[in-house]
């Protein structure tokens, strides 16, 4: 497999792959809609994400508490026979939302012990605080609290480099006010249907040296989500001048945007077809084609309630 090409993070200059594999979504429902593999290990998820690393061309995982796909991720990559130094794992704090409390209510600390315990590794390499809601129910600590066990996981080798994950710029001011390391990452909802997540949100983390993530890439021709959209003609019509799919055109589109797609998929065919997505390139017109033809069609999957609130 060729290598996958990387953006630099600006505190540690560690080198991130620029895809990611997610094994939440699809992946965290199955798991937990089934009985068999609910409190256990969900075989059918360790063979797609071993075939993600071996056959596919990925060299970087994402996963959360909150998914419980911590110990499939850790075995796909015994499995995967690759060398630790050659993956990137990413792991997140679930610090409770809705109804729902955190598996690790004292906070970061707490919930990377337990993580690293279910990868089997010694260290993940980018933690991060999954959402914003510290409205003290969800868990026992405060933002700044709980980036400061994120700056301790740090120190004690267990988190390489740390971030945050649907940040808004108001949260973000009150970590980088407080911090010693501040957030290298923050991976948010970002796609052709939704580009400007909450209001300059990327330029901001652009601005502060943070790398966007853009989680659920694909959304414009996930049928599911949006049945049909301005986008449909110039996919069709990109598809065919680059001669991919139009999914690789989605994930080159957020590539060549300076941000970090994490896509998943159950798909074999499609796993293979991903790693195409570093053989072609889409002339500048065509990236600022696909931003103006969808830039005022809006979709979001994740977080209405916080992000929407007003609306
Ligand atoms: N931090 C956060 O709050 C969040 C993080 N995430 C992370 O991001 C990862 C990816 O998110 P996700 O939304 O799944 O990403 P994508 O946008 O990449 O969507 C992947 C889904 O799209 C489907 N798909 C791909 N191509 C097509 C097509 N041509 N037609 C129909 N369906 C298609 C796939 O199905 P198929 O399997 O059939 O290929 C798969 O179910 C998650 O697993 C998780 O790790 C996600 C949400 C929130
Ligand atoms: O993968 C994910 N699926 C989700 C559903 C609801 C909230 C967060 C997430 C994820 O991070």
């Amino acid at each position: 497999m060729p290598p996958v090409p990387s953006f630099t993070l600006a505190r540690t200059g560690d080198k991130i792959p620029a895809i990611a594999f997610g094994s939440g979504t699809k992946h965290q429902i199955k798991k937990k809609g089934d009985p068999n593999t609910k409190d256990s290990i969900d075989q059918s998820l360790v063979d797609v994400l071993t075939f993600a690393l071996t056959k596919g061309g990925f060299t970087h995982l994402d996963t959360a508490e909150v998914y419980t796909t911590r110990v499939e991720i850790g075995q796909a990559i015994k499995d995967s026979k690759i060398p630790r130094d050659k993956l990137w794992v990413t792991d997140k704090w679930n610090q409770g939302w809705g109804e729902r409390r955190s598996e690790s209510p004292s906070g970061p600390y707490e919930s990377l012990t337990k993580g690293l315990k279910l990868l089997g590794l010694d260290y993940v390499d980018l933690f991060l605080i999954h959402a914003p809601f510290f409205d003290g129910k969800g868990s026992d600590v405060t933002v700044e609290e709980a980036w400061k066990q994120m700056e301790q996981l740090v120190d004690e080798g267990k988190a390489r480099n740390i971030g945050v994950s649907n940040f808004d710029e108001p949260i973000l001011k009150k970590i980088l006010a407080v911090s010693k390391y501040k957030p290298q990452v923050n991976q948010i909802e970002h796609h052709a249907y939704l580009q400007n997540q909450s209001p300059g949100i990327v330029d901001f983390c652009k601005k502060n040296e943070i790398l966007v993530e853009a989680f659920s890439p694909l959304t414009p021709i996930v049928p599911a989500k949006v049945k049909e959209g301005p986008l449909d003609p110039i996919l069709a019509e990109l598809s065919s001048k680059y001669g991919v799919n139009s999914g690789l055109i989605l994930l080159r589109w957020v590539y060549q945007n300076g941000i970090l797609p994490i896509t998943t998929s159950t798909n074999k065919e499609r796993l293979v077809e991903t790693v195409k997505v570093w053989d072609f390139e889409l002339e500048p017109a065509d990236v600022e084609k696909i931003t103006t033809a969808s830039k005022d069609f809006h979709f979001r999957g994740f977080f209405k309630d916080y992000f929407e609130k007003d609306k």
